[in-house]
């Protein structure tokens, strides 16, 4: 599935405990919502005093106080899915129950927290009973081994086929959906089930994983529980989602050792996949690159207007056959631009810009047979060879062809479009009806080269926005480029002269 999901981002609220080192409890559950593609609320039930090596103390603030941050929540934000986790005491739990009668959210994931992965109890033993009955109100329960023994009220499973009838006994006793995580079995496996005895026949589906060597355990079953919760809202498939979040959480255990958090269990690596494919980069948006590529070749802009070629060709001082000889260089170069568009056509990724570049081609083509027919007609440039500038800017143009590159090919063609509509507009001002050099001014400052121009930015900059930094830098540098033989194109006729 997409990284991004199509769908509404999914409102998620935790109610759980809290860990100041960030591995278990709300915290681990925010990251967890985060990575599973959620925005994250939480309402916290306990504060906790614990680290990677265990828990010292535990404050539970009163119950008025919890059900005060329940309803802010509730009153305000449309909840599509809940995630229980830390309940504390019977309060507690009465408060929660109460909450969840009478919001009823379309989701709600329990996982029944009785002991810390350090040993520490997390619920008083006489509030069990209590939690067994607060999972008839949940959709999906997520218990290991000692704690599927207590919402069974039964002894504990020394199988992995006690564990799956266990499971399915507490799924069709408390009418709920049965994760059962059998972790805490042997050392080679880490199989979890889950287990729907709620309708008319028993659903099971495993997921076999390999155990993980490794101590970045702290806080599992708190990011297991969140990451569903979000997964339920956007799977109609409730394996499909425990399928996505396996996956999640087997990356994300893997890469917990890369954290230097704590020194006993550590916390596992939330963000560790998405980080390795998804990057840490910013991205800057298409008007903020057509700004920035436009002030970097402001030298080289303003160079050419200061070339005398430019400057004759504003206030028609410029001699014909100057003039001529630079139109018979861009024909030359007209014949190979169009060739170097038509493969922007070839490599384009949609239709639209397909069609683009394949007019554009077209438009070159038709534009240099103008030129023939209304400058060169006499055939005194019969036989004109490219110059080294016409050469050297067509080499830059072929060589980005020759990479494949649809992104820097059409970066590397941008100047061509984008220069020339500025100078056509900035010169139109001179142009009268005896200006020797008029039909060459109105051409560039026509508005359809204005509006074929825009396209062409707004192709290559929204390309260059959804690029990898290395990616746009590339296409940067062959804009550039382009500029610079555009600057030596219009440099060259009066060189030869001198
Ligand atoms: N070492 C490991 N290797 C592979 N998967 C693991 C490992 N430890 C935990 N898991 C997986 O992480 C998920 C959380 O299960 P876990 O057994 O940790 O629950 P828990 O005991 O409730 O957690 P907690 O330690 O937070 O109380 C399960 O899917 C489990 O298979
Ligand atoms: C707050 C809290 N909830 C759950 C666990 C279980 O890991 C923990 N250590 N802390």
């Amino acid at each position: 599935m997409s990284a991004v999901p199509t769908r509404a981002v999914p409102r998620v609220l935790s109610i759980a405990g809290t860990d100041p080192t960030g591995g278990a409890g709300i915290q681990a559950d925010l990251k967890s919502i985060a990575a599973n593609g959620g925005y994250g609320m939480a309402v916290v039930t306990a504060l906790v005093a614990q680290n990677t090596r265990g828990v010292r103390s535990v404050h539970v603030p009163p119950v008025t106080f919890l059900r005060e941050q329940l309803d802010a929540v509730s009153d305000d934000v449309e909840i599509d899915a809940v995630k229980i986790g830390m309940l504390a005491d019977v309060d507690v739990i009465g408060a929660v129950r109460e909450w969840l009668v009478r919001v009823a959210p379309p989701v709600v994931v329990l996982d029944p927290v009785m002991v810390a992965t350090s040993g520490d109890r997390l619920l008083r033993a006489d509030a069990e009973g209590a939690l067994r009955e607060l999972a008839r109100l949940a959709h999906v329960v997520t218990p290991n081994i000692p704690e599927l023994a207590i919402l069974a009220d039964e002894p504990q499973a020394t199988t992995w086929q006690q564990t799956l009838d266990q499971a399915a006994r507490v799924s069709a006793r408390l009418g709920v959906v049965v994760l059962a995580k059998g972790g805490h079995l042997d050392h080679d496996t880490a199989p979890d089930a889950l287990v729907d005895a709620t309708g008319s026949e028993l659903l099971v589906t495993v997921y076999d994983a390999s155990r993980i060597e490794t101590t970045n355990t702290h806080g599992t079953g708190c990011s297991l529980s969140s990451a569903l919760a979000t997964r339920l809202v956007g799977f109609a498939s409730p394996a499909r989602a425990v399928g996505e979040v396996k996956r999640w959480i087997s990356e994300s255990i893997r890469a917990g050792g890369d954290l230097a958090v704590g020194g006993g269990n550590g916390p596992i690596h939330h963000f560790a996949g998405m980080w390795q494919r998804a990057g840490l980069e910013t991205r800057p948006t298409a008007d903020e690159i057509r700004t920035e590529w436009w002030d970097s070749i402001r030298t080289v802009r303003e160079q050419i207007d200061a070339l005398p070629f430019v400057l004759g060709l504003g206030d028609g001082t410029l001699r014909e056959d100057v003039f001529r000889g630079y139109l018979a260089q861009d024909a030359l170069y007209l014949r190979d631009y169009a060739r170097v568009l038509a493969m922007a056509s070839a490599l384009a990724p949609t239709v639209a810009e397909q069609a683009f570049w394949a007019a554009a081609a077209e438009g070159s083509i038709t534009a240099e047979l103008e030129l023939h027919d209304s400058w060169l007609a006499d055939g005194a440039y019969d036989g004109t060879v490219a110059d080294d500038a016409t050469t050297a800017y067509l080499d830059h143009l072929l060589a980005r062809c020759t990479e494949g590159s649809y992104d820097t090919l059409i970066a590397a063609l941008l100047p061509c479009f984008w220069l020339y509509q500025d100078i056509g507009l900035r010169l139109l001002p001179r142009s009268h009806d005896a200006h020797p050099y008029r039909s060459w001014i109105e051409t560039y400052a026509d508005a359809g080269i204005a509006e074929v121009t825009e396209a062409a930015v707004e192709f290559v900059t929204q390309a260059a926005a959804r690029a990898d930094d290395r990616g746009r830098e590339a296409m940067r540098q062959a804009f550039v480029r382009s500029a610079e033989h555009e600057l030596a194109f219009f440099a060259s006729p009066l060189a030869k002269q001198t």
